[in-house]
């Protein structure tokens, strides 16, 4: 293979390219004039929704653009197929384009035509003879990458004049070799045959990927997202898709695969987000977390929701015409029960003024009063503001954390939850919540864990009826019955947000709640609390969900089966299986296998494709070694070795000391190459540091070039699923891991 012969290649895919980018041009200005025009599409007929459709593909086009400019190009792949079939070669791009005529120019790589692309072996070519990944920085073509799939219909080509060279040595193994930044990318060129299967499965049901370490469980999914949208627009795009995972650090990580393929109508929400309105980024410690994760928790939440507002009033007493009527507590209760018999508590808010009229009236017993008849009676008392101040305060319109922070009283605690939690677990969520503050915002107050048990809460109490505009400050609107409950916003309703990674939804109502797809990543992690809630969202969608059993942080794993199950209970599963890890080398991929071996995880062992010749390395302290030091030296020789992210895991205890060390470095802050500490980067990462440091179960899902894991023994004592969670640490290294204990 000749230099010669590669730059005539390149040189041939430019041309290509050029022209696309030419016709990509011509479409954006002939879709503005018509914007400028004012045309509608209804008046356009069939013309105007060609037309239409390539002003979509140019928005679509210049969003790839800008986030992409530095990564790959537009048109990535070409197939040259059996002469029976065509000779003209096809190309494969992020997006679909026709040229001038109508023709196709460029195929969507979701389209029908384009899955011989990926589906296409040397064992069955499906009568494709040459495979060629173009690798472009924007509209620059580098290089090509092919691959020879049929050898005799080479032959019959070239016999007929056609020149088809085999140049490059192999997308796969080119894209895997790069340097990791701070984001996942997408595999549209380099996606292989087993993993297309999984993203190209049908929308019914439930699509389950399961697969070890680095399997691309997560980028699949992410495509299988975009070829959804683009296989059912209207379903996906009007109902909404969820994207679910476990922390906002990954889901910064994976923000930009969907808008480098063109789709940004996606909600991406971590585990502390999916709640509307409520963001929590901190994790409760472990014990704590696993009583909260606990299906059982939903029944305390029942109980809270139904509870006597703290401090609400006990007695009410009026003296009316002849008559002193008293409801009192055993009154009150007969009451209460009457109206929570009906169904959720906020729900009720416009009977409770007509109910509570009910109890006094029974007790209308003179002559003069009965005469005077009920609706006088109604009148009367409706009228008296004590009487109004008293049910308002009786029975208050509830929001969730407001009852939350009820739980944080040791009475009222034991009061839900005799019988369903222990004593001990009891005084280990009074210590998590003494600092609740129900006068300001619960995001900043609550943890990860917290977000399920609001949600439950939300759905015990039920949405406040919405109340007429002119109502809108006046609480007592909701009690006297002058409510007028509006139709309640549905799903359809939404509006993406033209950018940024979320849905805006219009109201927070339990109603608006549900998406037509639901992606949940790290599935092995859903407590059976955020089972339920994530559950919630997708009574009626079809879902994917990827996962990894070994790698699971949740200590009561039938328990957490039991609860997916119910979340998606009446749905069809379809399971995919993926079977070969392309983030590790083989050899951190071996030290990672032979430690879940080693300690027993029942682990799903993948095959590692790639041999960089670098083993781990594996430091041992000796007596009066100091831990910063060796550290210091692994970090720094790690980060200079690596062009890339580097990740140094510590032990929850201590990330706050190996932060300031990182910062106290000036190696890191000088480094030429701009790296530098991220103190407590795994809250706040910057797209600059290079080097971050981390938990163990702030890696889940991340990979780095290189990882430096401080005190591995620690990680793995400190909680029951510690071993889990070195076993992910261990495997997200790309090119280089040192241990340090
Ligand atoms: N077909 C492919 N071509 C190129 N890169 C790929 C391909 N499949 C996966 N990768 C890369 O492999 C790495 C691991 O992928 P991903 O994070 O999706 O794996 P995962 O199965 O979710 O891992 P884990 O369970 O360990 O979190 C990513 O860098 C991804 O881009």
């Amino acid at each position: 293979m000749t230099d010669e012969l590669v730059e005539r290649e390149v040189a041939s895919e430019q041309a290509f390219v050029d022209r696309v980018y030419r016709q990509l041009e011509q479409a954006g200005r002939a879709a503005q004039e018509l914007a400028r025009e004012g045309h509608s599409r209804g008046r356009l007929g069939h013309e105007g929704g060609l037309v239409e459709r390539d002003a979509m593909v140019f928005q679509a086009a210049k969003r790839i653009a800008q986030l992409d400019a530095a990564h790959e190009g537009l048109v990535f792949g070409r197939l040259d197929l059996n002469e029976r079939l065509d000779g003209e070669p096809r190309y494969i791009g992020r997006i679909g384009l026709r040229d001038d005529d109508r023709d196709s120019l460029l195929i969507d790589w979701r389209a029908p035509a384009a899955a011989v692309f990926y589906q296409a072996t040397a064992a069955e070519p499906q009568d494709v003879i040459r495979r060629r990944v173009l690798r472009s920085t924007g509209r620059k073509v580098l290089g090509v990458e092919d691959e020879l799939l049929d050898a005799e219909g080479l032959a019959e080509a070239e016999a007929n004049g056609r020149e088809l060279p085999i140049v490059g040595e192999g997308a796969l193994m080119a894209q895997l070799s790069r340097a990791r930044d701070r984001s996942m990318h997408s595999i549209v060129a380099t996606i292989q045959a087993e993993q297309d299967k999984a993203i190209r499965a049908p929308s019914r049901g439930v699509v389950a990927i399961s697969g070890g370490p680095g399997t691309g469980k997560t980028v699949v999914a992410l495509h299988r997202a975009a070829y959804l949208l683009y296989t059912e627009r209207q379903r996906y795009e009007r109902g909404g898709v969820l994207v679910v995972g476990p922390s906002g650090v990954f889901m910064r990580y994976i923000e930009r695969v969907l808008p480098s393929l063109g789709e940004t109508a996606v909600a991406l929400r971590s585990l502390g987000e999916v709640v509307d309105d409520v963001r929590a980024t901190r994790h409760d410690e472990p014990a704590v977390a696993d009583i909260k994760g606990s299906e059982r928790m939903a029944e305390v939440m029942r109980r809270a929701a139904r509870q006597q507002a703290p401090g609400s009033p006990r007695e009410y007493r009026v003296f009316w015409r002849d008559d002193r009527l008293v409801l009192d507590r055993g009154k009150l209760g007969q009451v209460r029960r009457q109206l929570m018999s009906h169904g959720l508590r906020n729900k009720q808010l416009p009977r409770v003024s007509q109910a509570l009229l009910d109890a006094l009236w029974r007790q209308v017993r003179g002559e003069r009063g009965r005469e005077q008849g009920r609706e006088r009676f109604n009148e009367e008392i409706l009228s008296r503001q004590d009487f109004l101040d008293f049910a308002l305060a009786w029975w208050p319109p509830l929001d969730a954390p407001t009852v939350l922070t009820w739980l944080r009283d040791p009475d009222f605690l034991a009061r839900v939850a005799d019988g369903v939690l222990s004593s001990e677990e009891q005084r280990l969520l009074l210590k998590s919540w003494a600092g609740l503050d129900a006068t300001r915002p619960i995001s900043g107050q609550i943890s990860i864990e917290d977000v399920p048990l609001l949600d439950e809460l939300r759905y015990a109490l039920g949405d406040l009826p919405q109340r007429a505009d002119d109502d809108r400050d006046d609480p007592m609107s909701l009690i006297a019955g002058a409510v007028d409950i509006q139709e309640l916003l549905t799903a359809s309703d939404r509006e993406y947000a033209p950018s940024g990674r979320a849905w805006t939804p219009p109201t927070s109502s339990i109603e608006d709640d549900g998406y037509a797809h639901v992606l949940v990543d790290e599935a092995q992690d859903l407590t059976p609390m955020q089972w339920r809630m994530v559950g919630r969202r997708g009574r009626t969608a079809s879902w994917t969900i990827v996962g990894d059993p070994a790698q699971s942080s949740w200590p009561a794993p039938a328990e957490a089966a039991a609860a997916r199950a119910a979340a998606l209970e009446g749905k069809q599963l379809h399971e995919f299986h993926l079977s070969t890890n392309y983030r590790n080398s083989a050899e951190i991929y071996g030290y990672a296998a032979a430690y879940a071996q080693r300690v027993g995880l029942d682990a799903d062992l993948p095959d590692a494709v790639r041999r960089t010749g670098a083993e781990p390395t594996v430091v041992r302290l000796g007596p009066g070694e100091e831990l910063e030091a060796a550290t210091r030296a692994a970090v720094l020789e790690m980060a200079s070795a690596v062009s890339g992210t580097v990740g140094v895991v510590v032990p929850v205890a201590r990330r706050s000391e190996v932060n300031a060390w990182l910062a106290s470095w000036p190696e890191l802050a000088d480094d030429a190459r701009g790296a530098r500490a991220a103190v407590d980067s795994a809250v706040a990462p910057s797209g600059e540091d290079r080097v971050v440091v981390l938990t163990g179960l702030d890696t889940k899902g991340l990979e780095f070039d290189g990882i430096v894991v401080v005190r591995p023994q620690d990680i793995e004592a400190e909680s029951a699923t510690g071993r889990a969670t070195l076993y992910v640490v261990l495997t997200r290294a790309t090119q280089l891991l040192t241990t340090i204990s």
